[in-house]
C-alpha cells in the first residue's frame, strides 16, 4: 500500500482528499495534519468520514511526513514551498494542490503572489499536473503542481482550439463562475451566506492570479496569446462553470469533431453531443470535466462551456489522478464515482 500524508487536512481540499483516498484500494492514509485541530479525531470535524478515516489530526511539525511515499499539500499558497525540499530530499513524492510550483518563472510568482519564492531551484523539476496535457511527464515526476480550479475548467475548454491553431490567439475570453467552496473553509466575510447568497459578483477583474497560469499553459501548446479572464462568485457551494469565447481563424473548422477527437481517449473529459449544454450539478462529486462547443450566430465565434467540481477535478480528484500516474496505477483508480444529480 502506498503511504500517503495529507497536510492541510482540516480544509475542504484535505477533506476531499480523504473522501477519495480512504476507499482507494492502493493507498493508506498515514497521517493528516491540522494545526488548529491537532489531537482531535478527523471524524469530529468531518462526520461524513466517521468509520472511514479513524485518525486524529496531527500537527504538521510532528506528523511522520518523511515516512510517507507521497505527501499531498492542501494548504494555502506558500506553505508547500517551505516543506517540500526536505521531503523530496528524503525520497518522498510531493503533490501540491496550491500554486507554489505552478508558475515556471519565479518572477511571475513574486508578481502575483507577493513573496519571493522559497525554492526557485525546484521549479524546473516540478511537473504541471494536468494529465490531459502532461501525462507522460507526470508518470516520472517527483514533484507535481496540481492546477488551479478555474485553470482546469478554462484550460481543458480551450486546449483543443489553441492546440489546433484554429482560433485567433488574441481573442480568448474566459468567464468563469465558482461556488463558494473554492474560497476554502477558513471563515471570511465574503463567503458568508448573507454575503454570497442570492447574489452574483465578478471579482479580480483587474487581474487574477489564475490568468497568468492559464496563459502559461495555453502558450505551451499554442504560442503567444492574449486572454481576458474574469472569475465570478455564484451562490452555490460546489462547481465551476466556465463560458469561453474565441474568434475562429479557420472558419472551415468542425468544432464538434475537433473536441471529440481531442478527448476521445480521456477518461475524465466528456464532450457532449452538439447542441447540449453541460451543467455543474452533472459533475458534482465526480472527477469529470464536461464540455460543449458551439458556433452561434454567424459562426465566427466559438463558445465553449466547461464544468467541473472545483474540489474534485479542480483539486483533490485531479491530485488523486496524478498520484495514480506517479505510482504506475490505472489513472482512474479510486475515481470511478459518478456525480450526484440532482
Ligand atoms: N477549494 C478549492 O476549490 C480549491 C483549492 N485549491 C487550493 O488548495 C489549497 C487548499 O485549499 P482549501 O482546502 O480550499 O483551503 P482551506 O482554507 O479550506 O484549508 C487549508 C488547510 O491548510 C491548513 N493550513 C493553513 N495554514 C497552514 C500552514 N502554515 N501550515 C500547515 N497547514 C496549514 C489549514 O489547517 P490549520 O490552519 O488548522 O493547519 C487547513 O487544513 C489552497 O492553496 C487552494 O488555493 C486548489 C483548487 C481548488
Ligand atoms: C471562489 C474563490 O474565491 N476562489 C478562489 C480560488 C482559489 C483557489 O482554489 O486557487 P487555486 O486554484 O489557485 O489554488 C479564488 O478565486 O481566489
Amino acid at each position: 500500500m502506498i503511504q500517503a500524508g495529507i497536510v492541510g487536512g482540516s480544509g475542504y481540499g484535505g477533506a476531499e482528499l480523504m473522501r477519495l483516498l480512504a476507499p482507494h484500494p492502493d493507498v493508506a492514509i498515514r497521517t493528516v495534519t491540522s494545526r488548529g485541530d491537532a489531537g482531535t479525531p478527523v471524524a469530529e470535524t468531518f462526520p461524513h468520514l466517521r468509520g472511514v478515516v479513524e485518525l486524529d489530526f496531527e500537527d504538521p511539525q510532528q506528523a511522520p511526513l518523511a515516512d510517507c511515499d507521497v505527501v499531498l499539500f492542501a494548504t494555502p499558497n506558500g506553505v508547500a514551498m517551505e516543506a517540500a525540499p526536505a521531503l523530496l530530499d528524503a525520497g518522498v513524492r510531493v503533490i501540491d494542490l496550491a500554486a507554489d510550483f505552478r508558475l515556471t518563472d519565479p518572477e511571475l510568482w513574486r508578481r502575483w503572489y507577493g513573496t519571493d519564492h522559497a525554492c526557485p531551484e525546484r521549479l524546473a523539476e516540478a511537473v504541471y499536473g494536468l494529465p490531459e496535457l502532461n501525462r507522460e511527464a507526470i508518470q516520472s515526476a517527483r514533484l507535481v503542481a496540481n492546477p488551479g480550479c478555474h485553470v482546469t475548467a478554462v484550460t481543458l475548454g480551450l486546449l483543443p482550439l489553441v492546440g489546433a491553431g484554429v482560433v485567433q490567439p488574441d481573442s480568448l475570453i474566459a468567464d468563469s463562475k465558482s461556488g463558494t467552496s473554492g474560497a476554502g473553509r477558513r471563515a471570511s466575510v465574503g463567503t458568508l451566506m448573507a454575503e454570497a447568497g442570492e447574489s452574483l459578483r465578478a471579482y479580480g477583474v483587474a487581474g487574477h492570479r489564475h490568468q497568468p497560469e492559464i496563459r502559461q499553459v495555453l502558450e505551451w501548446v499554442g504560442g503567444p496569446l492574449e486572454l481576458t479572464f474574469v472569475p465570478h462568485l455564484v451562490p452555490m457551494v460546489r462547481g465551476i462553470e466556465a463560458t469561453l469565447y474565441a474568434r475562429l481563424a479557420k472558419l472551415e473548422t468542425d468544432v464538434q469533431a475537433l473536441f471529440e477527437s481531442a478527448y476521445a481517449d480521456e477518461p475524465f473529459v466528456d464532450v457532449m453531443p452538439a447542441g447540449s449544454q453541460p451543467e455543474t450539478r452533472s459533475v458534482r462529486g465526480s472527477n469529470v470535466c464536461r464540455l460543449a462547443a458551439l458556433r452561434p450566430g454567424n459562426g465566427e465565434t466559438v463558445v465553449v462551456q466547461s464544468v467541473i467540481d472545483n474540489l474534485v477535478k479542480g483539486a483533490a480528484g485531479q491530485a488523486v489522478q496524478n498520484l495514480n500516474l506517479l505510482f504506475g496505477l490505472p489513472e482512474t483508480r479510486g475515481l470511478e464515482g459518478i456525480g450526484l444529480m440532482p
